[in-house]
């Protein structure tokens, strides 16, 4: 389908999208440490990065260097591995942090703090002035070192909107890289995303960075909001791994996207690397890939009512939005159920080189769907039903 008869595409009129030029920051190692089962070994670490830099992120973002000693060292480490992706570092609002994180080697630093009534209260006990006070000489002294630098306010959907403009306002005007906007609770919704959005970009000059929590199942969908306002950076994670429940996933995102923007998904992202990264993830955190996940859940592309299978087979855009291609993966057509149609055991017919006319056919569909109708089927259940009517035909 080419760009300009994509009815998924961005319309040419909306001048603020970054739908087709969006960034990825990879937060597997930041955000995804945070998941509940994460453990990562600094091998296992580089492993992760690589696969991630092969697989074509903008940016990979490192936990903290002063959660402990070997956070640090391996922050380190992977600033030296030379990859492709821009490293960064996410750190406090804070210059006891902040001059660690500089020694690293990292080529950015992240940086938050929490602006909601909530956060300043119970987690760090500072108001405005303060934060406004400590960002102004973080921002200051990382962009000393030369290095790039965001800020970001945590909790931002429950902050006070006047007091959230007036930070950004200020960050800016002081000239940071990006500024950042965090749903910590996974409160927002597509619209307010958007909203959010449009009035940040008219007050600040720089790029918009988002991130996004699941908990209410909005992180794909406020993502691509947050681009089609006019946001550049999505945080992502490997399957959305992060606290809680996680954050936006590196293939759910990249599935909404491909829709979108094929053309400059296609070539930015190595697509078919997807699987093995999830792989690699969903193995040194010891889950299994949902069943359901977008693009490699077993049964993403798996066919099976009768009606959808006639179609699929005359021509696949019928009942795939995703062509399992791009990702390396096939097609499947379930036939070997109750609610299969002589369409499906047709092709299944042809595949192991039987003549059956149509009616034949259509007979042994019936057979099948007797027995389908009194137990789970097998293929060779199917199979060998297909051929002994077969042979009784002979
Ligand atoms: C929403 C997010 O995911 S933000 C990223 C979260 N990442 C992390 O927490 C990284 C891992 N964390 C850690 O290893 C530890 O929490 C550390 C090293 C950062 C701090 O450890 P400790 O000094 O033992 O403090 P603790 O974790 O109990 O409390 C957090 C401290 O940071 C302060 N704080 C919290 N957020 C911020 C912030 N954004 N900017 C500045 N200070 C902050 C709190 O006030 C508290 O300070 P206190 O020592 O005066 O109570
Ligand atoms: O730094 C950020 O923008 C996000 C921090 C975070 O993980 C969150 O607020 O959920
Ligand atoms: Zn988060």
């Amino acid at each position: 389908m080419s760009v300009s008869s994509n009815p998924y595409a961005p319309s040419p009129l909306d001048l603020v999208s970054n739908v087709n030029k969006f960034q990825l920051i990879e937060s597997t190692l930041r955000e995804g440490e945070q998941f509940a089962n994460a453990f990562f070994s600094t091998e296992k670490k580089i492993e992760i990065a690589r696969a991630l830099d092969d697989f074509g992120v903008d940016y990979i973002e490192l936990t903290s260097p002063v959660a402990s000693e070997q956070s640090r060292t391996d922050c380190e480490t992977i600033c030296k591995l030379g990859l492709k992706a821009k490293i960064l570092t996410h750190i406090r609002c804070h210059m006891d942090d902040a001059k660690v994180a500089v020694e690293t080697g990292v080529d950015g630093v992240d940086v938050v703090i929490g602006t909601s009534q909530f956060l300043r209260q119970f987690s760090h006990g500072k108001d405005m002035n303060y934060i406004s006070k400590s960002a102004i000489e973080v921002i200051e002294f990382v962009k000393s070192k030369g290095l790039e630098i965001r800020f970001s306010s945590e909790d931002s959907f429950r902050s006070d909107i006047v007091d959230l403009m007036n930070i950004y306002k200020t960050v800016s005007a002081i000239g940071v890289d990006r500024v950042g906007i965090a749903d910590t609770v996974g409160c927002a919704n597509p619209r307010q995303v958007y909203d959010l959005v449009r009035t940040l970009k008219s007050v600040v000059s720089c790029d918009i960075e988002c991130h996004f929590h699941d908990d209410t199942g909005c992180a794909i969908g406020n993502a691509y909001s947050a681009l089609e306002g006019g946001a550049k950076l999505i945080d992502v994670s490997v399957l959305g791994i992060g606290e809680r429940n996680g954050i936006t996933p590196l293939g759910g995102f990249m599935a909404r996207m491909i829709v979108a923007a094929p053309d400059y998904v296609k070539s930015k992202y190595k697509l078919r690397k997807l699987r093995d990264l999830e792989n690699l993830v969903a193995e040194a955190v010891e889950v299994n890939v949902p069943f359901n996940n977008p693009i490699t859940g077993f049964c993403a592309f798996t066919h099976k009512a009768g009606i959808h299978a006639k179609a699929i087979l005359a021509n696949p855009s019928t009942y795939e939005i995703l062509d399992p291609h791009d990702f390396g993966m096939k097609r499947y057509i379930h036939f070997a159920n109750r609610l299969t149609g002589w369409n499906a055991i047709k092709s299944r017919v042809e595949q192991l080189n039987l003549q059956l006319t149509d009616d034949q056919v259509k007979d042994v569909t019936l057979k099948i769907k007797k027995i389908g109708d009194v137990r789970q089927l097998s293929i060779d259940d199917v199979d060998s039903i297909i051929k002994e009517f077969h042979s009784d035909l002979q």
